[in-house]
């Protein structure tokens, strides 16, 4: 049984087509970088993998199951902005997330916001736009997951950060689980990825190893991918 089972998705906003037949397997056990332009629909992706957009056509699969509660519960998603109440400081927030999610590690959080210099007392609020976001994704990565689904967690935070998060990242990733991660910072992340998924035109345009790509065109997935998208 593959861990993600998509067939011909299709969604569109209005008129507006994103997905158009788009077809992707995926295993459990692999770091996959989900690529592709602004607009391209990552996101859009991302949303019905987590059960966030239903409407649809076509059939999505996880872990053999349709999208439901069953597959939430064993989905971590980082979304596009962060969702914290402005009032919480850390400490209630992985209160809240305890009560939550069955899975929380709940030290494991503490540790990583510490690492991370965060003060736990401090209101999330009061914290900038990138500390905001290193914290969700500390709280998403502390769950025992077993899909990991990170729209652009690196978006907003530092290039020093950027290689703790990767880190992180890498550290709490098992071989029964998976992680699907879209940037655009292809050159920052492309060493961590196992297999790269480019989507064009509404599907998926290409689903390969990353070694044997880079082998095969002679590039680094970051050349490749300009090469791709000119
Ligand atoms: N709520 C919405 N209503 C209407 N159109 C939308 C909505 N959300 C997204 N779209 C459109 O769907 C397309 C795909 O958007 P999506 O956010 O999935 O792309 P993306 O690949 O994640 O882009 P980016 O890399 O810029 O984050 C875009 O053309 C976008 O304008």
């Amino acid at each position: 049984m593959s861990l993600l089972e998509i067939k011909n998705l299709e969604h569109r906003y209005g008129n507006h087509t994103v997905l158009a037949g788009l077809h992707l397997t995926l295993e459990e056990g692999e770091i996959i970088g989900l690529l592709g332009p602004n607009g391209v629909g990552k996101t859009t992706l991302m949303k019905i993998i987590c059960g966030l957009i239903q409407t649809y056509d076509g059939s999505v699969l996880v872990n053999g199951a349709p999208v439901g509660i069953g597959s939430k519960s064993i989905i971590s998603y980082l979304p596009e902005r962060t969702y914290f109440r402005k009032s919480e400081n850390i400490r209630s927030a992985i209160g809240m997330f305890r009560d939550f999610y069955a899975d929380f590690d709940e030290k494991k959080a503490m540790e990583m916001a510490m690492d991370l210099n965060l003060d736990s007392k401090q209101k999330i609020g009061t914290m900038s736009k990138g500390m905001q976001e290193k914290l969700q994704l500390v709280f998403v990565m502390s769950r025992r997951a077993k899909l990991f689904v990170l729209d652009e967690p690196l978006g907003g935070v530092d290039p020093a950060t950027r290689d703790y998060i990767l880190h992180t990242i890498l550290s709490q990733y098992t071989e029964n689980s998976s992680i699907l991660l879209s940037t655009h910072l292809v050159h920052d992340v492309e060493q961590i990825f196992d297999r790269a998924v480019f989507l064009k035109n509404g599907r998926v345009f290409l689903n390969e190893q990353v070694d044997i790509l880079r082998a095969e065109t002679g590039m680094s997935l970051d050349q490749y991918f300009r090469e791709v998208y000119r």
